[in-house]
């Protein structure tokens, strides 16, 4: 496939945090566009290897990286790199985006911020923020303004094989929402804008914790109709949290939002799905998680998750079964069964009340 004509002719330089599955896939997108792309990586031995033969001993082991992306690190990338670039990319997990962030804000040019884009899918454990939120606190209401956000249907190890992808990229910043899309955009990963920076990043995490049930669902031997059940029902749960919260509805209709959630509910390639799937073939969890070899935000945001939705005393069957397995050590089957077993309610109902956390975080950041 080509590019397309019009697409963005301006080359940035590019510094990837995390060099897992997402951050060498995206690093290697932009460098296959011919940006300029270091990939910061906390093992000494991974750069080394990916410097000399152009592969990721730990992830995407299969995939050959053009020159044009250069593995740094162990260190903490020095402040004349991080002024050095256009665009900083944060492809780790969210729990350890705060700490990233706080090392990063001594070494920002506050006078010429980078494009900030985040594709982390979670809620932060301890604290239930959004990464908006981490944003703001670690770096102030300023940057947080400007991040950029990715989210949808959208597997690394098929990304690198130029399998068409589509996602969404949202921010408070129209401009910055369209520089980030214009860096991202080829045929084969096309971008769509939106401005509803915390549905889509409610969308994303949220789908993880739907993907771990309807694993579950698979593990414990049910078949379509039951996975068809649960993402639809999973999509109204999500919907319901997300307008609460005091994200747009329509968000949830979105790349990001059913777009991921059908991904990830019906494919053994998801983590989240296979941590459901192995779940409810009677493994354990701390067994899964220590063998599964890459991150599924889902486990921890099922606890942020929980938090979000009794503060916001709204139901979420669904998300709380998930929870009283991962974290109370529940019976998986026994949890489906009590499902199954709740009384008929109204298919389409949405929250009285909706808004204030959403509120409460535009403030945080002076947005009104
Ligand atoms: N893999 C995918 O297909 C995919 C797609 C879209 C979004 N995402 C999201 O991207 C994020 C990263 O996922 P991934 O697939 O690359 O995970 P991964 O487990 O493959 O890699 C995570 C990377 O982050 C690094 N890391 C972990 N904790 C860190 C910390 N505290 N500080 C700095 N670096 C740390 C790890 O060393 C590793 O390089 C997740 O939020 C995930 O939901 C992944
Ligand atoms: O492997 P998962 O479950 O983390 O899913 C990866 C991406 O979020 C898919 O879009």
């Amino acid at each position: 496939m080509t590019s397309s004509p019009g697409q963005d002719e301006v080359k940035s330089k590019v510094l990837v945090f995390g060099a897992g599955n997402f951050g060498s896939c995206l690093a290697d997108h932009l460098g296959d566009s011919s940006h300029t792309v270091y990939m910061w990586s906390r093992s000494e031995t991974l750069v080394q290897h990916f410097n000399t033969h152009h592969r990721n001993l730990e992830y995407l082991k299969d995939h050959v990286f053009p020159d044009s992306v250069k593995a740094i690190g162990p260190e903490f990338p020095s402040e004349d790199v991080i002024r050095d670039v256009d665009v900083l990319l944060f492809a780790i997990p969210t729990e350890g985006v705060r700490a990233a962030l706080s090392s990063l804000k001594p070494k920002l040019n506050m006078d010429r911020l980078p494009l900030l884009v985040f594709v982390n899918k979670g809620i932060e454990t301890g604290t239930h923020a959004l990464t908006l939120e981490i944003i703001a606190d670690t770096c102030g209401p300023e940057v947080a303004k400007i991040a950029t956000f990715i989210s949808g249907p959208s597997f690394a190890k098929e990304i690198v094989k130029r399998q068409p992808t589509s996602v969404s990229v949202a921010s408070l910043s129209e401009e910055h929402a369209q520089q980030a899309s214009k860096l991202f955009h080829q045929p084969w990963f096309r971008c769509y804008t939106g401005d509803d920076p915390i549905g889509l990043e409610l969308a994303g995490a949220l789908k993880n914790v739907y993907a771990i049930a309807a694993g579950m669902a698979d593990g414990l031997g049910f078949e379509n109709n039951t996975r068809a059940m649960l993402i639809t029902r999973g999509l109204a749960e999500m919907t319901r949290i997300g307008t609460a919260y005091g994200a747009s509805p329509l968000t949830f209709l979105t790349l990001a939002g059913v777009g991921d959630l059908f991904l990830t509910c019906s494919s053994p390639t998801s983590r989240n799905y296979t941590v459901g799937f192995r779940l409810g073939k009677g493994e354990k969890l701390d067994h899964i998680t220590e063998t599964l070899g890459s991150v599924a935000e889902g486990v921890t945001t099922t606890k942020g998750l929980k938090e979000i939705v009794n503060d916001l005393g709204i139901s979420a069957p669904i998300a709380s079964e998930v929870y009283e397995v991962l974290y109370e050590g529940k019976d998986v089957k026994e949890r489906a069964q009590a499902l199954l077993c709740l009384p008929a309610v109204p298919e389409l109902d949405f929250p009285e009340e909706t808004g204030k956390p959403a509120a409460r975080l535009k403030k945080k950041l002076g947005v009104v």
